[in-house]
């Protein structure tokens, strides 16, 4: 089972959740990669016992789930020790993900947006989406919403970016942008002329899909 899938990404900060949230409102079924990512390493999270294991007792909050600022400041500081984290964490995110996809096409959702915020450095996206959709916005209005939101040190923020794609590699693999450099509405306006366009190409799929048996 399968469905259309859209994958959206964008940069730390370009305004991947606000414009999936628009997406959920419009009746898509939405799967973000940070909130697995998060479940996974929360309290008895089932990403934790091999955490621990790479990363010893300096990676582990008193609940159990990850010391996410610890965690932070090693992993943008130290590519190896990012791979490390990110070999334990992305199959996992991505089992579920697809999994979850699976579920809500199953459940009768029109098409899924799956939130990604590694869609490029993760690979084989093209197997994975029929549509890849970037929110796109300038590195200073990345940083600065970033601060806002977080209370991250400027220097916290370039790090992270830093180990992200470039602005141009994300737009180079994009079939639809969002630009998101203006207010809230008209990023929710962009979302509306694509859901009304991925639900037109779901239903192109469902019809062929009819048709060849
Ligand atoms: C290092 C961690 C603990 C920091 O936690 P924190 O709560 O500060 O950030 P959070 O997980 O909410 O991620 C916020 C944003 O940081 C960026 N980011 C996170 N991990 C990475 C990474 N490995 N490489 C580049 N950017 C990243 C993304 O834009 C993401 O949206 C955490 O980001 C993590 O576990 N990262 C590894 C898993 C991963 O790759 N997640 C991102 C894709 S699902
Ligand atoms: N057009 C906008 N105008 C004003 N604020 C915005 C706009 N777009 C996003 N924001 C705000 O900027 C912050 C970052 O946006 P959002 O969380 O949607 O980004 P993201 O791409 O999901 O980030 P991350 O990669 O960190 O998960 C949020 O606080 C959000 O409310």
């Amino acid at each position: 089972m399968r469905g259309f899938s859209v994958g959206l990404g964008g940069g730390i900060g370009s305004g991947k959740s606000a414009a999936a949230d628009r997406f959920a409102e419009l009746g898509a079924a939405v799967i973000d990669a940070d909130v697995i990512s998060h479940e996974l390493t929360g309290p008895g999270g089932a990403a934790m016992p091999a955490i621990e294991q790479a990363f010893g007792a300096e990676a582990m909050a008193a609940d159990g789930s990850l010391d996410r600022a610890a965690m932070r400041r090693l992993v943008f500081a130290d590519a190896s020790r990012r791979a490390q984290l990110e070999a334990i964490l992305h199959p996992m995110i991505r089992a579920v993900s697809d999994a979850r996809r699976d579920a809500a096409i199953i459940a009768g959702a029109p098409y899924a947006v799956m939130v990604i915020p590694l869609l490029i450095e993760s690979g084989n996206h093209r197997d994975r989406f029929d549509r890849i959709a970037i929110v796109d916005c300038s590195e200073a209005l990345q940083v600065k919403r970033v601060m806002a939101r977080s209370g991250l040190a400027a220097a916290e923020v370039a790090a992270i970016l830093a180990a992200q794609a470039s602005r141009q590699a994300r737009l180079a693999i994009a079939d639809d942008v969002i630009h998101n450099d203006a207010d809230l509405e008209t990023l929710r306006t962009q979302v509306g002329v694509l859901h009304a366009k991925y639900c037109a190409l779901a239903d192109k799929m469902r019809d062929k899909m009819r048709k060849s048996g």
